[in-house]
């Protein structure tokens, strides 16, 4: 295992947290692999997630992103390490896949009422479309929703039933820049005392409004930090240098070969 891939709770509270301690941890990974055939794509992964925090991965695309996040939604399974939630609520985690479906005849309104009636959670799918900004269109059919305003949807249903834990792939790409910030702005509304929220993007200008990056490559965290910590540690002020400085190598195709050297 390389050192710069394990960060156990303790040493992310240390070097990510410093004396923020009146957070609560409410998710916590440790040495967590995964694999698909002979390819492994999460490679003794430790972080821990705590309430009122966004806490950003980010990676080159293969890097083990939506792996990750599947793991940590409780979707996927790891073949290794554990995976603790220490939380009794209803729904505990929401879940915005990184390609959600929708039927399109449903409008706004009964596709949240469908997937609430789904719970056991009690849900107020009014709140849920407020908090994103979709009640004034709540009658709109799936089909006619652009693009943006789907992504929406898909938010809104991952806050039903209010989980403690919101993880959300991937939820501004293909958005415009306004857009972008709309959906970084939820974000942070969400994150609240009870709420932690992981997402991943490929939005480095989003993810410095975010509270702690996760660079993630081949499988491994090569750094992690807030948004300042990573930008001071690379070459120039910005977190696309960062980012760039973190993967020396290049970008990561994964072919089935690597953590078998
Ligand atoms: N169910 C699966 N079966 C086999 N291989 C998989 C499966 N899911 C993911 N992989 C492989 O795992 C690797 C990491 O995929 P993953 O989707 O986690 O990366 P990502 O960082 O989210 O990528 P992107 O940024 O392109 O969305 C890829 O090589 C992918 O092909």
């Amino acid at each position: 295992m390389r050192a710069d891939n394990h960060f156990t709770p303790a040493e992310r509270r240390t070097c990510m947290r410093g004396s923020e301690d009146s957070k609560e941890v409410i998710v916590q990974l440790e040495d967590i692999t995964r694999s698909f055939g002979d390819l492994t794509v999460l490679d003794g992964i430790s972080l821990e997630f705590a309430t009122d925090e966004v806490t950003a991965i980010v990676g080159p695309n293969g890097s083990g992103k939506t792996t990750l996040l599947r793991v940590v939604a409780g979707v996927l399974g790891s073949d290794g390490g554990s995976r603790r939630v220490p939380i009794e609520t209803e729904r505990p985690i929401g879940y915005l896949p990184q390609d959600p479906r929708f039927r399109t005849q449903f409008s706004v309104d009964e596709t949240l009422t469908y997937y609430g009636d789904l719970l056991k959670a009690s849900v107020d799918v009014e709140a849920s479309m407020e908090q994103v900004g979709l009640l004034d269109v709540r009658d709109r059919r799936v089909g006619q929703l652009s693009g943006g305003m789907r992504r929406l949807l898909g938010i809104a249903q991952s806050l039903l039933g209010d989980p403690p834990v919101v993880v959300l792939d991937e939820p501004t790409s293909g958005l415009d820049p306004r857009m972008r910030e709309h959906v970084f702005d939820i974000v942070g509304d969400i994150a609240s005392e009870e709420t932690t929220v992981v997402l991943s993007s490929h939005d480095l200008a989003g993810a410095t409004r975010t509270d702690y990056v996760v660079l993630l490559d081949s499988g491994t965290v090569r750094r992690a930090g807030t948004p300042r910590e990573l930008i001071d540690a690379g070459p120039n002020d910005s977190l696309t240098a960062a980012f760039l400085d973190s993967i020396p190598d290049g970008p990561a195709v994964q072919t089935g070969t690597r953590g078998e050297s």
